[in-house]
Order: C-alpha cells, then structure tokens, then sequence
C-alpha cells in the first residue's frame, strides 16, 4: 500500500540532495518505503548495477556538523576549545562533567537540536523530515517491555539515567543561556520536559544515523577497516543520503570517505530490486537493539554475553569449601584496580570479506583469557595460603575450567525461560514487535552459553582423561551413549 505523505517527504528530501552542489545519485537506485518489513526507509536498485558502481555521492558541504552549522559560529564560545583538553571527553558521558567544553556528542546534539529548531529557515529542512521522531531503541522501552529481555546484560548499558544527566548539565544550559539563537523570532520557546524529549530524539538519531568522519589528511591505517564505532571519537556528521541505507551482518556497499565527498559504491553486482545495505559493525542482537533498533538473523553470529566475576567468585567458594579466614585473606591480596568485574563471553565469528559477505561459521572458540588469568591470579594466592587445596597446575587448571563451566550453567539460569520455550515464541509467530526482538536477544544468548557450557565441559573431561589414562576418552563415551 502506498502512503503518498511518506513517499511525498522521500520525493523532496531527493530532490533536495539532488540540488546540493556536487551530489550524485544513479539513475538505477530509488528510494523506497520498506516499513511493511519494518525497516523504514532504504534504498533499492531499479536495474542490475555492476560491481564497483557509485552509487552516490555526498558532498561534504551537505553533512551536518560542526562545520558546516551555523551554531558554532553564533556562538563560538560554547564551542571553542583550548586544545588542551581530552577531545573525546568520556567522562561527560556519564553526566559528570559540568564545564569544558562540548564532547562530539554534545556539539552534535545542540547542533541538529539548534537547525531542527531553525524549522524551514534550516538548509537541512528536507532532510529533518524524513528524520525519525520515533525510536525502537532501548532507551525508550518501558520497564515491562525491558523485562522481556530477562537476564540479557545490554539491559545495565542503556545508559538513560546517564543521559538524561548529560543532557541537564550540558545541553539544557546552552540553549537556555543563548535562547535568542536557537529559537527563531516568534517561536514558541520549549520547557525543560519538551528539551529533554527533544535533546533524547536528537541523541537516538545520531545514535542510530549518524557517522564517524574520517579526517581526510590522515591515512587509514587498513583499508579493509570499516569504520564501525561511533561512541567517542573524533569527528561525527550526520551524513543525508548515506543514513537512509539500511544495514546488515552481509552487506553490498560501502561508504568511501574521500576529501570533499563521500561516496557510496557496490562492493559486488547488486541485482534489479534489491536493497542496497551499508555495514554497521560486527555487532550482536543486544547491541544492535540498543543503538539502532532491530535485530536481524544474519547478527546473532556476534552475539554476546556477560559473566560476572562475584558469580565466579561464589562458585569457586562453593567448590573449594575453604576456611573462611583462607578465603578472606586470598581474595583481599587481589589487586583491586586491576580486578575485571565482568567477562565478555563470544564466539570466533569471522569477518565479512571484501564484498561484504560471510563465509566462516560461526564457533566458540575460547574461553574468556581474562577470566582465566583472573582465576589463576586468585588460585596463585589461595595456594601461598593453602597449598593442600591446589597442589599443582593439572588441580588447579581443573578447577578453573570447573567453575568457569559451573558458573555459565549458573549463568544461564538466570534466564527465567528456557532455549526451547523461546524458540517456540519465535518460530510459531507468537510474539511480534518489541516483545519479538526481546525474544530473539535473549534467546540468542543462551543459544551462545550453552554453546560455551559444551566447550567448556568438554575441556574438563578432557583434561581429567588426560590426568587419568584409565578412564574412556570423552569422545569415545559420546558415541556410545
Ligand atoms: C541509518 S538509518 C537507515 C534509514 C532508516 N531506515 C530510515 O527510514 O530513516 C538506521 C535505522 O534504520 C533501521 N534499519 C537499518 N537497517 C535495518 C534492517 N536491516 N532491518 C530493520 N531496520 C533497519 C533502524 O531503525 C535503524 O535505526
């Protein structure tokens, strides 16, 4: 069903980035409403396009950041920088930081919050319209929608509370302070609740659209690197034209960041009525709903998840049934600075080729080193208090791999509904939307654990066949169950 006011707003966006000096869009590709697959809008070929093809071409005139808006120069000493501070500023992200001044994120945000503000009298007007102004990222979930995602750790990195600290301290003051400039004559001036919705829609925009710009005087240092992060960097732009392509874990095109443009090209022969897809990163489901909004098949291969370190420190009590005082005083000698609270658990996924394609199966690999070496570091101290307990290397790598299997069975437990149940929710179409895309995060987490529950027990029978010849190797008593 066409939707002539959304197709209207697509029609003159185009039209508009037509119209910027050195813009170029192929004849073969069109801009087209995909929110029947739930994708908004995207880009599509309308014939078959060769490999290597440009497919268009974003002047960097037309990207909105910090040179090319008007705020800085209005008012450049919110923007002015001594040279002398931590350019990424990382600890604003947290709300902390009250003076200095603005980190990438905040310059952009006042920057897209002051031209949205500008309304039609903002050269980026087209461009704002097809914006969004409704978000399926994390930070607007309900808390009853977020418990769906049960025991999933992207819950503790949503960062709103964080947020809404950064946007108080930073964001709500310069416009405040400097109302004659970012509300045109005769608007209406917002309240605090209406600025902190407004600041929370321009952050998940750049969130979700907005690009990391490559400093054109530097050479990368791979050319195979895809430029993936865009928490604390350098330099970030909201690029028109590029941020209507949609993403994949496989993909067929790239964005070229070249000196006065940035150009888009196929990565490999892009068929008639098929949909062009930019890269986002080697990112899992969690992470993907967290900073864009959906989650796609193709992305559980990254998933991941976190195994904290009380839940292995209450395990290896369990097991090693130590003196109180033993116990106490081993784990008191650790380093504290140097303790890691929480361990990443992953697959050995690979990475998409040249062409922007998958070939390797996904595996688990490894477990977490860190976590190993954090074990061994306090089993190393519990054996100078008591070395009956962990009388040589074979007890002790046992007991690692032991409690490192212990504890992710403990871990999956924590999921209050099982691989199977949420499999059924997912492949009987019992859940849409949200509660969907919730399932599908969580129930590829313990796809994952249970994936490293295997590995890790069989690394621990192997290790006691090893310790004891006798015994039947575990893959010979695999077979014949
Ligand atoms: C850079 S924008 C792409 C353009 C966007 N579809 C639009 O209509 O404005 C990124 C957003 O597009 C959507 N998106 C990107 N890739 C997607 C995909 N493979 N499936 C569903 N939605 C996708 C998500 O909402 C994401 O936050």
């Amino acid at each position: 069903m066409s939707d002539p006011a959304f197709d209207a707003k697509s029609a003159s966006f185009l039209e508009w980035f037509k119209a910027q000096p050195g813009a170029t869009f192929h004849p073969n590709i069109k801009i087209q409403d995909l929110r029947a697959n739930g994708a908004g809008r995207g880009i599509v070929t309308t014939a078959d396009i060769p490999e290597d093809t440009v497919l268009f071409s974003i002047p960097r005139s037309a990207i909105i950041n910090t040179e090319t808006s008007d705020l800085p120069k209005r008012i450049p000493q919110v923007f002015e920088t001594t040279g002398l501070e931590d350019t990424d500023n990382e600890a604003d992200e947290d709300g902390s930081e009250t003076s200095g001044p603005p980190d990438n994120w905040i310059s952009l945000i006042l920057i897209m919050i002051y031209e949205y503000l500008q309304g039609d009298r903002s050269r980026w007007k087209p461009y704002f319209d097809v914006l969004p102004n409704q978000f399926e990222t994390l930070m607007w979930w309900s808390d009853q929608e977020l418990s769906e995602l049960q025991a999933s750790s992207i819950v503790s990195k949503i960062g709103k509370d964080e947020a809404d600290g950064m946007f108080r301290t930073r964001v709500l003051p310069v416009i405040n302070e400097h109302a004659n400039v970012f509300y045109p004559e005769g608007s209406q001036r917002l309240n605090e609740d209406q600025l902190m919705l407004l600041a929370h829609r321009m952050g998940s925009t750049i969130m979700a659209y907005a690009f990391d710009l490559e400093n054109e005087d530097e050479e990368p240092e791979n050319d195979e690197e895809w430029v993936e992060d865009k928490e604390g960097t350098l330099m970030m732009g909201m690029v028109p034209m590029a941020d209507i392509l949609n993403a994949d874990a496989e993909f067929n095109a790239h964005v070229n960041h070249g000196e006065d443009s940035l150009t888009v090209t196929t990565l490999r022969p892009i068929p008639a009525g098929t949909e062009v897809l930019n890269y986002y990163g080697p990112l899992g489901n969690g992470d993907l709903l967290r900073r864009y909004g959906y989650v796609t098949k193709k992305h559980a291969r990254y998933d991941v998840t976190e195994i904290s370190w009380d839940l292995i420190l209450s395990v290896l009590k369990d097991t090693l049934r130590l003196d109180e005082a033993v116990w106490g005083k081993a784990v008191n000698e650790l380093d504290l600075e140097e303790i890691e609270d929480a361990f990443v658990i992953e697959r050995d996924s690979g990475e998409p080729n040249s062409k922007g394609e998958l070939q390797d199966e996904p595996a688990f690999k490894e477990l977490p080193s860190d976590l190993v070496d954090q074990l061994h570091t306090l089993l190393k101290e519990i054996r100078k208090i008591s070395p009956a307990s962990i009388p040589d290397k074979s007890i002790r790598d046992e007991i690692t791999l032991s409690v490192i299997h212990r504890a992710l069975e403990l871990r999956l437990a924590q999921y209050p509904t099982s691989q199977v149940y949420d499999l059924d929710l997912l492949s009987g179409n019992k859940v849409s939307g949200r509660q969907s895309m919730a399932v599908t995060v969580r129930w590829g987490e313990k796809v994952l654990l249970q994936e490293a529950i295997d590995f890790a027990q069989e690394k621990v029978l192997k290790l006691k066949s090893k310790a004891d010849p006798g015994a039947e190797p575990f893959a010979k008593r695999q077979r014949t169950k």
